[in-house]
């Protein structure tokens, strides 16, 4: 070991000495909550500077404490955040900061001499911190210690004991009371916003096709399961379309994958807007897409497909000015014969086959033979 990791190691407030390296995630999750408690810890103990004060006037002790005092309250707080965010683990570095509270506010209580609302207070606080921020085991450990740390800070402070709280005591104590609650609260619910936007975004990319923002197969064949069961057990009409475009890959090699991948992007334009927005349309992978009519006969199906070949044909790519992008379709509308959903869309692969197998550029629908 070398003189600079020796160094490192034994300095205090370097604690991501002793911590193992994280993933990112865990890293930024841990990072957001040290910043997320700042905000409340700064408030919180100013609130607490000024219920303190209000006791300590009363109190004969050496104006050393009041110094500390001043210095918990106005700079451990940036402290506190200067050392999660520099720590390469900062929900645990964060930890130790809570217990550091808790400590500190069971020397608060003995210094306080008992003092009923202003303890009670102090003690509220550093409960809501700590069950908030790692739950209930944590909390009793906290409440235990508090009271340990209480006890023992009373043997060795000379502060009198003396639980009443006199009028001034109280109205100073009332910001502690009032805004710090509500500062609880209100982060409570920005995390709990955030969490439900964070849940709708994942939502989101599990089920999309990153790059056309229609379903993706796992999500689509999902919603086709769904749609066989209600078309079996209501007898109703149904038409599956499995669409691929044609000669995809020499699109790919003849004008390179940008064009490519604006013309898979631009299919899937024309999709959306020449459908019906009931119609779900997902990407299957590659060129190749799929699409539910629910409640269509296959008829319908050709005709809104031949809707496409026709617009097909205005079609220019940026970069690709001769490109002539078509697409071969295969339509299997629902049988109730069908054993499973997997044989219906079997039966739309068939037919995709023969419109590939007849020339291209063509809709077939399948027939039962
Ligand atoms: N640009 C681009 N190419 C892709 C993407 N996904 C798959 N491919 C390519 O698409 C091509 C698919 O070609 P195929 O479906 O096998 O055949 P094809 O050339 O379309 O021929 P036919 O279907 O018989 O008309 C392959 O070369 C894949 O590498 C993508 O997201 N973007």
């Amino acid at each position: 070991m070398n003189d600079e990791q020796t160094f490192s190691k034994w300095r205090l407030w370097d604690i991501s000495a002793r911590e193992k390296p994280l993933n990112d995630d865990k890293y930024r999750s841990g990072l957001r909550f040290a910043r997320r408690i700042w905000l409340p810890r700064t408030v919180g103990h100013f609130c607490c500077f000024i219920m303190f004060a209000g006791v300590l006037v009363d109190q004969a002790l050496p104006g050393w404490w009041w110094l500390a005092l001043v210095m918990y309250a106005f700079v451990w707080p940036h402290l506190a955040l200067q050392i999660a965010e520099r720590s390469s683990d900062p929900m645990t570095a964060e930890r130790r900061n809570l217990i550091i509270d808790t400590l500190m506010a069971g020397i608060g209580i003995a210094i306080m001499g008992g003092n009923a609302l202003p303890c009670l207070l102090l003690s509220m606080m550093i409960n809501m911190n700590n069950i908030g921020a790692f739950g209930v085991r944590f909390f009793a450990a906290g409440l235990m210690l508090q009271m340990m740390t209480a006890l023992m800070a009373m043997q060795f402070i000379d502060a009198p004991l003396n639980l009443t709280t006199t009028p001034l005591q109280f109205f100073l104590s009332l910001p502690t009371l009032i805004i710090y609650p509500a500062l609880f609260g209100f982060v409570c619910y920005r995390t709990a916003v955030n969490l439900a936007e964070h849940k709708r975004r994942h939502q989101l990319i599990s089920t999309r096709d990153g790059m056309t923002g229609v379903y993706n197969r796992r999500h689509w064949e999902q919603l086709l399961i769904i749609e066989y069961e209600n078309a079996l057990r209501y007898r109703r009409a149904s038409t599956l379309l499995l669409i691929d475009i044609d000669h995809f890959k020499q699109i790919n090699d003849t004008y390179g994958h940008d064009v490519g991948d604006k013309a898979i992007i631009a299919v899937t334009q024309y999709l959306q807007l020449t459908l019906r927005v009931s119609d779900v349309i997902g990407r299957f992978g590659g060129d190749e897409f799929a699409v539910i009519m629910s409640g269509t006969s296959p008829e319908s199906a050709v005709a809104a497909m031949d809707r496409i070949h026709e617009r097909l044909q205005n079609l220019r790519i940026e970069n690709a000015a001769s490109l002539n992008v078509q697409i071969s379709v295969g339509i299997a509308p629902f049988n109730t014969h069908m054993k499973d959903y997997q044989e219906w869309l079997k039966a739309a692969d068939m037919a995709l086959y023969q419109a590939k197998k007849a020339g291209r550029n063509r809709t077939e629908v399948y027939t039962v033979r």
